[in-house]
């Protein structure tokens, strides 16, 4: 239960993939140039936080913990066997606190995190709940902070941070922060197969350069044709083209991929590809009512620890409960709700 003073502000945020993932060369700064394609699915986290007016909020935050200013699981989730870190290194917490030193404001917030998107599962589930928190904190505190300024906080916590709060389909240059919207009128339907342990991030990426140190990998192709096939709409033609350069660093570390990768397919998905920097694998389907036989065959290959049936684009990080400006969910609507300008 969050366990603090006034109405929390409720956001929920999308799980992303990226359909097309072009990794560069290793940068000084220890990140790699990439252009990706991104796309929101509808796996959600739901991010709520409140003003934690408790003794350690009449000083600066320096503790966070039960009670007080901090994070915590809602649901019936067991925090440590899920891997999710309730101390300053949450992801959330590290939106708030950069929030609040871009406003000159302390953290003095609760922040509860329902779970729905796998972590550590290449579908950045911590960049999203990072980017509910500064949205649920900029209505929370009514901050004219625009949306321009949000996305610069967000890039700064982390490469995957912007696109949760942009959603829909997008391309993303830099280290992913830089984002242009692309156009995709179209549902696309897919199968996501969930591994029972996470990689690491940072780890991937080093052994995509030691894989490149010691012989020539192949890279996937242009970004050009996967925008036109977002585009038209037309999932046979975005199944051909499905690419992540993490992919191979992925499946040296954990070669049990390969088989998931094969059986999606034999169950009938149009094509396969890890989703990030994995373990998450996902598939493209025809169409809603494929994509549902081919997650119930691949529940029962034993390839994976579970599967979800998703579809994307969906919008990103939303508020749901508690913006001042909306009514509450559930509750009559508004005569006149006014514009939500992070939204
Ligand atoms: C793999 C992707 O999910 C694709 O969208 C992202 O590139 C990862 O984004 P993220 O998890 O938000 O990553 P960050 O928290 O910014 O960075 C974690 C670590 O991943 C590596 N990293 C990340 C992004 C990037 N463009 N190049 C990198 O080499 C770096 O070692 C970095 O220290
Ligand atoms: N709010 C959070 N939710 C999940 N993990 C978090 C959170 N905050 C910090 N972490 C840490 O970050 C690590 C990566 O978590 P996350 O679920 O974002 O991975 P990911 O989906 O592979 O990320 P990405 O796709 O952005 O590379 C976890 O192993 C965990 O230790």
């Amino acid at each position: 239960m969050l366990s603090a003073v006034g109405p929390p502000v409720t956001v929920r945020v999308p799980a992303k993939v990226n359909l097309h993932l072009a990794v560069g060369e290793l940068r000084p700064d220890g990140f790699h140039d990439l252009v990706t394609v991104f796309q929101a699915l509808n796996l959600f986290d739901e991010v709520s936080v409140v003003a934690a007016h408790t003794a350690q909020s009449r000083g600066p935050v320096t503790h966070i913990g039960p009670g007080g200013p901090g994070v915590e699981l809602l649901g019936d989730v067991d925090a440590e066997a899920a891997g999710v870190p309730l101390d300053a290194t949450n992801l959330a917490w590290r939106a708030a606190v950069a929030l609040g030193e871009e406003v000159g404001r302390e953290p003095d917030v609760r922040i509860g995190i329902r779970k729905a998107i796998p972590v550590a599962g290449g579908m950045a589930g911590g960049s999203a709940d990072a980017a509910g928190t500064l949205l649920a904190l900029a209505t929370l505190w009514r901050l004219d902070i625009g949306r321009e300024g949000l996305m610069e906080v967000a890039a700064r916590v982390g490469s995957d941070v912007a696109f949760a709060l942009h959603g829909g389909t997008a391309l993303g240059t830099g280290r992913g922060e830089n984002l242009v919207p692309v156009l995709s009128r179209h549902t696309f339907h897919w199968v996501v197969a969930l591994q029972d342990h996470g990689l690491s991030t940072p780890a991937v990426f080093g052994e995509l350069d030691r894989l490149r140190a010691a012989s020539d990998v192949k890279r996937i192709g242009d970004v050009e044709p996967v925008l036109e096939a977002v585009a038209s709409g037309e999932a046979r033609s975005l199944a051909l083209l499905l690419g992540n350069d993490l992919q191979a660093a992925a499946v040296s570390m954990d070669p049990g991929l390969r088989r998931t990768l094969r059986a999606g397919v034999a169950a009938g998905a149009l094509a396969g590809v890890v989703s990030g920097s994995g373990p998450t694998c996902i598939f493209l389907c025809t169409d809603g009512p494929t994509a549902v036989r081919v997650a119930a065959e691949l529940a029962g290959a034993g390839v994976c620890r579970t599967v979800r049936v998703a579809h994307g684009p969906v919008p990103g990080a939303k508020v749901i409960d508690g913006d001042p400006a909306r009514p509450p969910r559930g509750g009559p609507p508004a005569s006149d709700p006014g514009p939500n300008m992070y939204a």
